[in-house]
C-alpha cells in the first residue's frame, strides 16, 4: 500500500478531485492510501438534494464550501478538525461492498490508542454510542474507493447549524441523510495530543503490518490534471447543486395582499414548471411570472436575476419584491 502526499490542500473540491484522479487513473497493481483535511464544508452523497441537507442562509454567511462526492450516502460536516481516510483499491467484486475490511484496522488503531470504537450497522464507527465515523464507498470499472471521516475535534456547533434544513415542504427522491449523535475521538483519548500527532499515529498504525512504507508524490503533470478535473466537475454549480434529482417544493405564506401558494418542479438543478395560486386581486396574469421562472437554475442569485425587472407590485399590489423572492428561494 503506497501512501498519497496530498502536500496539505484543505480545499475540499481539490482534495475530492485528487481522490477521484487517484482512483481513475493511478497504477492498479497496487493499493493506495490518502489522507485529506478539509476547510469548513459539507460534502454532499452522490445521490442527494443538496437543498434538502443544507443550511444554505447560514453556508452563505459563513463560506462554507458545498461540494458533492461521488461515493453514495449522507450529507457530513467537516472542518479542520476533521480527518478524512481514503482506500484505493481494487474492486472486491462484492456488489453490497465490505465496508469492515476498512474500517477493522481504522478501529484496530483506534482500540490501541485506548478509544473504545466499534463497528455500528453498516458503515458507522461508533465509540460510547456516539457516531465518530462515516464511511462510504464508490466503485468503477477495476477499482474502488473506500473512505470515511474520523471527527478528532470538529466544532460540532457548526454540524448542527450547516446541516440544519429550513426549507418548508421539500418532496424528493434523493437520499436522505441519517443524522446522529456524534462525538470528538479527542473526547476519548487520555493524553490529548494534536491533529498532526494523531494523523501520523494513524499512518504508523496502518501500515503496522509490515508492510514497506512508500509515500508517492504527484508530478507537476498530475497535478495539472487534478486542477483540471477540479474546475471541470467540483467546482461546478451543475455537479455540486444541478446533479440532485428532481424534487418539488411547495411553499405558501399570508401576506397583507392576500395568501401566495407556489409550486415549484426542479430538475436537473433547473426550473422545470412553476405555479402561482392565490387570492389576491392582481392586474397583470402570474403566468407571465411563471414564465419567467422556466429554466432558470433553482438558485437564489439566478432566480433574482430572472426576475430582474419584474414589477411585483403590478401583480400583487402591496408585496414587495424581497418577499416575493424569499418566498420563491424559501427563506423564511
Ligand atoms: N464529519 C462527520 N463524521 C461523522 N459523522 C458526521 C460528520 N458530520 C456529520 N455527521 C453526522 O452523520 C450524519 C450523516 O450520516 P449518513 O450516514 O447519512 O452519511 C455519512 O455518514 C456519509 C459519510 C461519508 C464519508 C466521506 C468520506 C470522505 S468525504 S465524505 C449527519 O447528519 C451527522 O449527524
Amino acid at each position: 500500500m503506497i501512501f498519497i502526499d496530498n502536500e496539505g490542500h484543505t480545499n475540499p473540491k481539490l482534495n475530492l478531485a485528487l481522490e477521484e484522479y487517484a482512483l481513475r487513473h493511478f497504477d492498479t497493481s497496487t493499493d493506495y492510501l490518502l489522507f485529506y483535511i478539509n476547510e469548513p464544508s459539507i460534502i454532499i452523497g452522490r445521490n442527494q438534494n443538496t437543498l434538502e441537507e443544507i443550511n444554505q442562509e447560514y453556508i452563505d454567511d459563513n463560506n462554507i464550501h458545498v461540494v458533492r462526492r461521488v461515493s453514495g450516502g449522507g450529507a457530513v460536516y467537516h472542518d479542520l478538525g476533521n480527518l478524512n481516510f481514503s482506500f484505493i483499491t481494487n474492486h472486491d467484486g462484492k456488489r453490497i461492498s465490505n465496508f469492515k475490511k476498512f474500517t477493522a484496522p481504522v478501529i484496530r488503531v483506534l482500540n490501541n490508542m485506548g478509544v473504545s470504537a466499534e463497528l455500528k450497522g453498516r458503515n458507522d464507527i461508533l465509540v460510547n454510542e456516539k457516531k465518530i465515523s462515516g464511511t462510504a464507498q464508490f466503485s468503477t470499472g477495476k477499482r474502488m474507493i473506500s473512505h470515511g471521516t474520523l471527527l478528532f475535534d470538529t466544532d460540532m456547533s457548526e454540524v448542527t447549524k450547516a446541516l440544519q434544513v429550513k426549507m418548508s415542504k421539500i418532496e424528493s427522491k434523493g437520499h436522505k441523510s441519517v443524522r446522529s449523535r456524534v462525538a470528538n475521538i479527542s473526547e476519548f483519548l487520555k493524553t490529548p495530543i494534536s491533529m498532526e500527532a494523531f494523523k501520523n499515529q494513524l499512518l504508523v498504525g496502518l501500515y503496522e503490518a509490515s508492510e514497506p512504507f512508500e509515500t508517492y508524490k504527484l508530478t507537476e503533470a498530475e497535478w495539472q490534471a487534478v486542477y483540471k478535473l477540479k474546475a471541470d466537475k467540483y467546482d461546478l454549480w451543475d455537479w455540486n447543486f444541478g446533479r440532485s434529482p428532481k424534487f418539488n417544493i411547495q411553499r405558501n405564506k399570508r401576506f397583507s395582499v392576500g395568501e401566495i401558494d407556489l409550486r415549484i418542479f426542479v430538475e436537473k438543478g433547473h426550473i422545470s414548471e412553476c405555479k402561482v395560486f392565490g387570492d389576491f386581486f392582481g392586474r397583470k396574469p402570474v403566468s407571465d411570472i411563471e414564465s419567467l421562472l422556466i429554466g432558470v437554475p433553482y438558485d437564489k442569485v439566478e432566480i433574482t436575476k430572472a426576475l430582474k425587472n419584474l414589477s411585483v407590485k403590478e401583480y400583487f399590489g402591496d408585496l414587495e419584491k424581497m418577499e416575493f423572492l424569499n418566498l420563491i428561494y424559501g427563506n423564511d
